[in-house]
């Protein structure tokens, strides 16, 4: 039986982001990130002729313009790039956005995840170049999981990380716009200039007190001065004396790490803060890109991958 494809595209945390320069309008980062298990479900579907629908689901999504939504531009470099057919794409949102989670990010490496499932694309090095020119965490997106980043995030460098680690996630309603946080942070680029290598040595040895003095966001005190919600999180986040906590990406949303599943609960159970809180925990999802798809193709769609 031939199936229409469906993936599970991760949400991302910066565990550590330093901002190490500027390139060509970008600026150098030295960023370790993980997938946790939040997710946009896209599926695809193909189409006789060229075009790209997508068709968003939840959140406020459904308000994203075709022409800004990165799912679109994704599925149309796919196309365009490999002479495909064309696509009906839905996706269901779970990642919430503009919170520094990389929703948009994971949609677009998500779109060229499934289409290349679907239309039997194996070139993941073209992949990669179409993931890098729609976005600059959207390379690392199309494997997800842990790993350092470097150049504006495009170069990756997956982390073996065995742990699974517990988060708490504070959500504020409104998010930080993530060009006008890397501007806020020229204004007052960060002295300390941490890097992220005890971060992920961390990582790597499964130590969780290194991991946790590697925790750090040089875009955490911008994105507070952009949205005040952001320094209320992260002081809200103080209170329960987690192992580390942080500001992911551009914000708004910050996260706290505990040592265990049930102190990472309590602290949810008990906060009694404006903001929505979420428990959230690592992902390794590379073995499971491409899962089963719940629906069939009708026999037209099944004549159309022939
Ligand atoms: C801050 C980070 C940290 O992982 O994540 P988010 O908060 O967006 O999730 C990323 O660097 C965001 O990556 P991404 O969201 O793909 O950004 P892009 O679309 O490429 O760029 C949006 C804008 O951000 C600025 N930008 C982005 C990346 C970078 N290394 N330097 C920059 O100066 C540029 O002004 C660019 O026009
Ligand atoms: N498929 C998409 N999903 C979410 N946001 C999108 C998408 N395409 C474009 N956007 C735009 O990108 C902005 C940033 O979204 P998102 O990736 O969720 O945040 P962040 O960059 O902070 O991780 C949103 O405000 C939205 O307008």
């Amino acid at each position: 039986m031939v199936f229409a494809k469906k993936v599970k595209s991760y949400a991302k945390v910066n565990l550590s982001l330093n901002v190490t320069g500027a390139a060509g309008g970008y600026h150098l980062i030295d960023s370790v990130l993980a997938s946790i298990d939040i997710y946009d479900t896209v599926c695809v579907k193909p189409r006789g002729d060229r075009l790209v629908n997508v068709y968003m689901h939840g959140l406020g999504s459904e308000n994203i313009l075709p022409e800004r939504n990165n799912a679109v531009r994704a599925g149309e470099a796919f196309v365009s790039a490999f002479s495909t057919k064309g696509a009906d794409i839905e996706i269901y949102k779970d990642i919430p956005m503009g919170a520094g989670l990389g929703g948009s990010s994971a949609d677009a490496a998500g779109v060229l995840n499934a289409m290349a499932a679907l239309y039997k694309v194996t070139d993941r090095a073209a992949l990669k170049g179409l993931a890098d020119a729609l976005g600059s965490d959207t390379g690392y997106m199309l494997g997800g999981g842990f790993a350092r980043v470097a150049g504006r995030g495009e170069r990756v460098f997956p982390i073996p990380a065995k742990e699974r680690y517990h988060l708490l996630l504070l959500l504020p309603k409104s998010g930080v716009d993530t060009a006008a946080c890397y501007k806020k942070y020229d204004e007052a680029p960060d002295e300390k200039r941490n890097d992220a290598e005890t971060c992920a040595s961390g990582l790597v040895s499964g130590d969780f007190q290194m991991l946790c003095r590697g925790v750090y966001n040089a875009l955490g005190a911008p994105a507070a001065k952009l949205n005040g919600d952001v320094q209320t999180a992260l002081d809200e986040l103080a209170k329960f004396s987690p192992a580390a906590y942080a500001v992911t990406g551009s914000g708004s949303a910050a996260f706290a790490l505990f040592e265990s599943e049930e102190l990472c609960r309590w602290a949810k159970k008990e906060y009694r803060g404006k903001f929505r809180a979420r428990v959230a925990h690592t992902v390794t999802p590379r073995a499971k890109r491409t899962p089963q798809n719940p629906f069939s193709l009708s026999e037209e769609e099944k004549k159309l991958l022939e």
